[in-house]
């Protein structure tokens, strides 16, 4: 018995792999060396994210199929920001992507949701394209506050974003990430729906349609099939099965493994 046939949905497919703070020169290398063996679609856009002390070798070495990612930047061109990596510097780096407002980011190194609606426009403004990231935590759903919530890092990102056409969005619930409780395909279907319909009450049908809305929070190659099919789910952003090449491939080709399957 195949799984519900994908929707026929417009955007491109998207997975993203965040590898967070992991690696060693050696394993970075042959993670690439791995990644760079499989075979992934053609026809979706793959982004990983390595830490930036390894991006360069990254951008280097793996093979076109992958882009690359920045995992932060700063909301300035440059000056006295010790430790910080402006955006200028990514993109001087030959580094399209950067993560903006992963719930890390937000949670253990306190940033607001001004900063990172900063990020995000200083990004797109230099030219990069961001995985602009969202999600509640389990108080704040617990509590009935799970809608505000997106509704207010949501606003921080239309005051700063001009062009959505460069901005991936990814609904990443607090509560699923690294723990192993993935959301069920219909907790993600229905935020993913909540902000689509945000999306398109802002910005009109057509556009809103056209920005990938991806889904993160312990995904594994073992759960992704049936999220892939979900119709407001636009893709993955994965960070611990990112780390195993084989993992991150299947999960690459979930969207297309669950259409053969339906047939
Ligand atoms: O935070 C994530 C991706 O940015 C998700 O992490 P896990 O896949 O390890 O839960």
């Amino acid at each position: 018995m195949g799984l519900a046939a994908p929707p026929a949905s417009s955007a491109k497919f998207f997975v993203g792999g965040n590898w967070k703070c992991n690696g060693t020169h050696a394993s970075v290398e042959k993670l690439v060396a791995d990644l760079n063996a499989g075979e992934v679609p053609s026809d979706i856009d793959i982004v990983v994210a390595p830490p930036f002390i390894y991006i360069d070798w990254v951008r280097a070495n793996i093979k076109s199929a992958y882009e690359v990612a920045a995992q932060n930047c700063w909301t300035k061109p440059d000056g006295a920001f010790t430790g910080e990596i402006s955006a200028e510097m990514i993109k001087d780096a030959m580094v399209p992507w950067v993560i903006t407002g992963h719930s890390e980011r937000r949670l253990l190194l306190g940033e607001s949701n001004r900063t990172v609606g900063l990020k995000t426009g200083h990004a797109l403004e230099v030219g990069l394209s961001v995985i602009a990231c969202i999600g509640e935590t389990l108080e704040q759903r617990n509590s009935g506050h799970l809608y505000d919530t997106i509704d207010i890092q949501l606003q921080a990102l239309f005051e700063n974003v001009q062009d959505w056409g460069r901005v991936v969005l990814a609904y990443e619930p607090v509560w699923a990430i690294g723990t192993g409780v993935v959301a069920s395909p219909a907790q993600a279907q229905e935020v993913h729906a909540y902000v689509r319909k945000v999306l398109t009450d802002r910005l009109g049908k057509s556009r809103a349609e056209s920005i990938r809305i991806i889904y993160g929070g312990s995904v594994t190659d073992a759960n992704c099939g049936e999220l892939a099919t979900q119709e407001d789910i636009d893709g993955f952003l994965v960070g611990g099965a990112s780390l195993k090449a084989p993992s991150f491939i299947n999960i690459c080709n979930a969207r297309g493994a669950a259409a053969a399957a339906a047939n």
